[in-house]
């Protein structure tokens, strides 16, 4: 069994990452830590953990944890990953960072968005961005991944076979997201108050969110002529779940049907990447609790624009079932390992 220890445990992106490693046949929860609560048992802050987790929250002690585990999650807001990381990579312990600190490998870039100084550089060089179908190394012998943020999860994966293959004009995507507010942590706040989102729709962060260079960068690594992209992201009465709806102008006529056959041959060996045909299109209950993504794609003809629709649960696909499906894949088991379930529905 390996050792697991998780940084951040009380947020909604940790407590997902204790309920898959809970049941992981390989690795096991370790450690539990959190900047505030320490000696309290984690059941306090979870209730839902109750007689499954004995665990009590812990301080981050760098060089302890590093020493007695053989992996670190940090699940912790943007800012924190950054100064912590480098002593957790220093005894080789394996890390995957949950928050947008190392997705952007542009300073400069990191710091226009998110507001806060970037991470050192080499530290973002090392950084392998972990949007898992399309790593293209083996990461058997990284130590260090950056999972990519909820939206660019849903956003890259619902693309890249039309911007890989050429299918659109690369100046011409317009991506309208929905989010539901757990995406926003436990924190309290007054845009995700029950009383403002509750029976309400509203669009935020219009034109500035920190997400939009990361799709960006991940474009343009496929095809360097896209981009810039028209980026909005809404608030729905939702707790979990995200879609992205993308609209493009394709480069040629085409057809339905062979947009679906180009996403079927591409995502044909992903286990967690589903294709819906039929005339049928994906709903954010359809994933909902799950690491799968499901995207629909549509030609109209009478505009000669491309439709694509993806989502995801934000907080597995999107944070720690993409986190555990890296893992699965740093260490060398199957990628589907304790994140094999099927979504929660009603
Ligand atoms: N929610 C989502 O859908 C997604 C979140 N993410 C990213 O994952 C990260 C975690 O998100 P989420 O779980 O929603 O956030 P939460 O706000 O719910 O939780 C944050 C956690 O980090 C801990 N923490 C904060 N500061 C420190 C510190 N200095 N040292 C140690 N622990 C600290 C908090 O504990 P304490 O209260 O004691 O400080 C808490 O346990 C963020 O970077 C987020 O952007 C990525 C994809 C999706
Ligand atoms: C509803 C809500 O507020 N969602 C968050 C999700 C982003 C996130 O989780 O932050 P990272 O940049 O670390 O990925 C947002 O839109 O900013």
């Amino acid at each position: 069994m390996r050792k697991a220890a998780i940084i951040g445990a009380t947020g909604y992106g940790g407590a997902e990452l204790v309920r898959i490693l809970h049941q992981h046949p390989h690795v096991s929860i370790h450690s539990v830590h959190a900047s505030t609560l320490h000696g309290e048992p984690l059941v306090k802050s979870f209730p839902h953990m109750q007689e499954l987790i004995n665990h009590r929250l812990e301080a981050v002690n760098v060089e302890k944890i590093s020493q007695e585990a053989d992996i670190i999650f940090t699940a912790t807001p943007s800012g924190v990953a950054r100064d912590l990381v480098p002593g957790f990579l220093k005894n080789g312990t394996k890390v995957i960072d949950l928050s947008g600190d190392f997705r952007i490998t542009n300073q400069e870039i990191y710091e226009q968005w998110y507001g806060i100084k970037a991470a050192d550089q080499a530290l973002l060089n090392q950084a392998v961005y972990g949007l898992t179908e399309w790593i293209d190394m083996d990461v058997t012998e990284t130590n260090f991944i950056s999972n990519p943020g909820c939206f660019p999860t849903a956003v890259l994966l619902g693309l890249a076979p039309l911007v890989k293959q050429q299918k659109i004009d690369g100046g011409s995507i317009i991506i309208d997201a929905k989010t539901g507010v757990s995406g926003s942590g436990k924190g309290l706040s007054q845009v995700t108050h029950f009383s403002g989102t509750n029976d309400n729709f509203k669009i935020y962060k219009v034109n500035q969110h920190q997400h939009t260079p990361e799709i960006e960068q991940g474009l343009k690594k496929w095809h360097p002529h896209v981009g810039p992209v028209t980026f909005s992201t809404h608030l729905a009465p939702m707790t979990r779940g995200i879609m992205a709806t993308m609209y493009m102008t394709a480069t040629e006529k085409t057809a339905t049907e062979d947009l679906i056959e180009l996403y079927q041959s591409v995502y044909e060996n992903d286990p967690f990447i589903r294709i819906h045909s039929n005339g049928s299109f994906p709903t954010t209950k359809d994933v909902s609790g799950s690491n799968f993504c499901d995207i629909g794609v549509t030609y109209d003809e009478r505009t000669n624009r491309i439709m694509v629709i993806s989502v995801i649960d934000n907080l597995i696909k999107g944070a720690s079932g993409q986190a555990v499906q890296n893992m699965n894949k740093m260490l060398g088991i199957d990628e589907k390992t304790g994140i094999d379930f099927m979504p929660v529905f009603p």
